[in-house]
């Protein structure tokens, strides 16, 4: 046995795993309860990765303490993975808090982005913005993000809708997957919306001709990485046939195919996504049972984003109908101008109440799922053996306080850990 462990976590009042057999994702009976150890403790070896997970007794008899570089007594205190947040667009200029009084004031999603704001406004100043002015708001961003517990994070471009303000964006999302702890999973969106002064054809025509061959080139070069391919998929946006397009020649360069589908309108975008052997679909507020079916049956995941039914009151995601149909069921936070939100407990609150999961199912949608919808669980989403070593310690007895405390996590995360090193120490927590 090596004695130079990382990280020895031990006797917290529970350990939640999620899973414990290696499941990629977990659904129907699978979610009914999660895999809880009561009085356990976790091992993180010197390469980050979990060596051991179990019993407190059983972790004591086997490493001796000495052997760690760092121990936490998490007594009183519950440990469960870092949380998972599954689509997100944090690189962008120029807030929208204008549009929130609009839209409080009546105006919808689309009034916004045809007088074009919305999107486009961000674009504006996406476009104008410096990589380093980018890098620094989306560095905030994300520390944000980590002390609300999300260890890793889907981050999207889309906001340039021209190959040189993607390639920046992509760009800044790279360094800043150099020099932070969190984990990134980086997503092409130059589909996001069809650029002013093109049609839909002109905007299809330059992501196929033009943006995604650069791409091709810069990750085959090693210049740059990009793991899935997005496109809004909307009516007045990228209709069905063009969406298909980019999508099918994004998997064609190896990218994971996740997109924005059935949001506003019902665009069958879920059976497109079913057929192209998508990995994920997000929105879904106007799925048909059609699409639902499709998706149980290809395992594509369904990324439900709770803030943006909840910000722009729109239908909520039908929830219960995909988890009955055996839907994979993942979280985001959907972190934009439009759905201010870094908090993922505050997301899965808003997903038990306002969409009716049960808090194992929320708590696997931001973990386990969350992470099959991002191509990465066989590396996170849950606390077993040869995994990341990415972990919170919540300052309660039982884990279930993160979802019920609304807004709580401040006070309820005492340490967020990536790869068995302490990211956050929140050593301000008093009693609860
Ligand atoms: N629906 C499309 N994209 C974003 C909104 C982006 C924006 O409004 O800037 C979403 O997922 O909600
Ligand atoms: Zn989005």
């Amino acid at each position: 046995m090596s004695y130079s462990n990382r990280l020895l976590v031990k006797n917290a009042q529970q350990v939640v795993l999620i899973c414990n057999k290696g499941e990629k994702y977990l659904r129907n009976d699978g979610l009914h309860s999660l895999c809880v150890i009561e009085n356990g403790s976790v091992v993180i070896g010197s390469d980050g990765l979990i060596k051991a997970v179990g019993p407190a007794d059983t972790i004591k008899a086997q490493y001796p303490e000495a052997s760690f570089d760092k121990v936490i007594d998490a007594t009183g205190m519950c440990v469960l993975p870092g949380l998972v947040d599954a689509h997100t667009h944090p690189v962008w200029a120029g807030d929208r808090v204008h549009e929130f009084a609009m839209k409080l004031a009546g105006a919808t999603y689309m009034d916004v982005h045809r007088a074009g704001g919305g999107i486009h406004f961000t674009v504006e100043h996406t476009r104008a913005a410096k990589a380093s002015e980018l890098l620094s708001s989306l560095s905030s961003r994300l520390v944000r993000m980590q002390r609300a517990g999300t260890t890793l994070v889907e981050c999207k471009s889309g906001y340039g809708l021209d190959l040189q303000t993607e390639v920046k964006m992509l760009e800044v999302i790279e360094e800043a997957r150099r020099t932070l702890p969190i984990n990134i999973s980086s997503t092409y969106c130059g589909a996001h919306a069809v650029p002013k002064g093109k049609t839909v054809a002109e905007a299809t025509e330059d992501i196929l001709q033009v943006q995604l061959p650069r791409l091709r080139e810069r990750i085959s070069a090693g210049t740059l990485r990009v793991d899935n391919i997005d496109v809004f998929c909307e009516q007045g946006v990228f209709d069905l046939s063009s969406s298909r397009s980019i999508l099918q020649a994004g998997k064609d360069m190896g990218l994971n195919i996740n997109f924005h589908g059935d949001e506003l309108h019902p665009m069958n975008s879920a059976q497109m996504g079913a057929e192209l052997g998508a990995l994920a679909i997000s929105h879904l507020e106007e799925v048909t049972d059609e699409g639902i079916a499709a998706m149980a049956k290809a395992k594509t995941a369904a990324v439900l984003l709770p803030t943006t039914a909840y910000i722009l009151r729109l239908p909520q995601p039908r929830a219960r109908d995909m988890l009955d149909a055996g839907v994979i069921v993942a979280l985001g936070s959907d972190f934009n101008p439009n759905a201010y939100c870094c908090s993922m407990p505050i997301v899965m609150h808003l997903a038990c109440v306002n969409m009716r999961m049960s808090m194992p199912e929320a708590l696997a949608a931001a973990t386990i799922n969350a992470a099959y919808a991002l191509g990465c669980s066989h590396t996170h989403g849950s606390l077993e053996v040869n995994k990341h070593g990415d972990l919170l310690v919540l300052n309660t007895t039982r884990w279930e306080h993160l979802i019920y405390q609304l807004g709580g996590h401040q006070e309820l995360i005492r340490y967020v850990i990536i790869k068995g090193n302490i990211i956050y120490d929140n050593d301000k927590i008093t009693t609860l």
